[in-house]
């Protein structure tokens, strides 16, 4: 599947990131997990704020790649973990078609699985999630993005005069 399914953009800075992962730590902090398991690479960043807010120290991966920037192909699990996920806290950034969603499942059906962001097609396949997105918007986050000089309004709208 190709960039052009994606009509919107939802720009995620690293404060809205931060908040926002704070937010999902609400619906979690009264549980008791084992420990945390992030979905690379996407889920790493969630999974070390989550780490922080719930003070949990053992954190283990599921190093699995699906797209390559907006395009999806097959998925290449790179490193899988050697249970069920029974107790364990599963993150992810994101789900969209669910497809790395499944294949996580099936790895780790005990886990409890949240992700901070979610589209419709994918929603089903968490647990918990804290933002629903539609499925047409590409999720820009702030690893993925730099901060650029941008031209003024007027310049941009008249151009220069030479
Ligand atoms: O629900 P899906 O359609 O499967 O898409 C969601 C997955 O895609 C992205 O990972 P990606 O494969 O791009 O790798 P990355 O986390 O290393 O960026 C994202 O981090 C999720 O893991
Ligand atoms: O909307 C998205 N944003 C970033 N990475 C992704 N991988 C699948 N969908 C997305
Ligand atoms: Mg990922």
């Amino acid at each position: 599947m190709s960039a052009n399914r994606y009509q919107q953009h939802f720009t995620v800075s690293w404060d809205q990131l931060h908040r926002d992962v704070r937010a999902l730590c609400h619906q979690l902090v009264e549980r008791d997990f084992k420990g945390i398991i992030a979905i690379t690479r996407g889920g790493l960043i969630p999974a070390a704020l989550i780490a922080r807010e719930l003070n949990v120290r053992l954190i283990d991966t599921v190093c699995i790649k699906s797209y390559d920037h907006m395009d999806q192909g097959g998925l290449d699990v790179m490193k899988g973990v050697e249970h069920d996920g029974d107790g364990w806290l599963l993150v992810d950034d994101l789900v969209d078609t669910g497809k790395t969603a499944r294949a996580v499942r099936e790895m780790l059906p005990k886990a409890h699985f949240v992700t901070v962001y979610a589209k419709p097609e994918g929603r089903p396949l968490v647990d918990q999630c804290l933002t629903e997105v539609a499925q047409d918007c590409w999720i820009q986050f702030p690893w993925d993005m730099g901060i650029a000089y941008v031209e003024p309004l007027v310049d941009q709208v008249r151009g220069q005069t030479p």
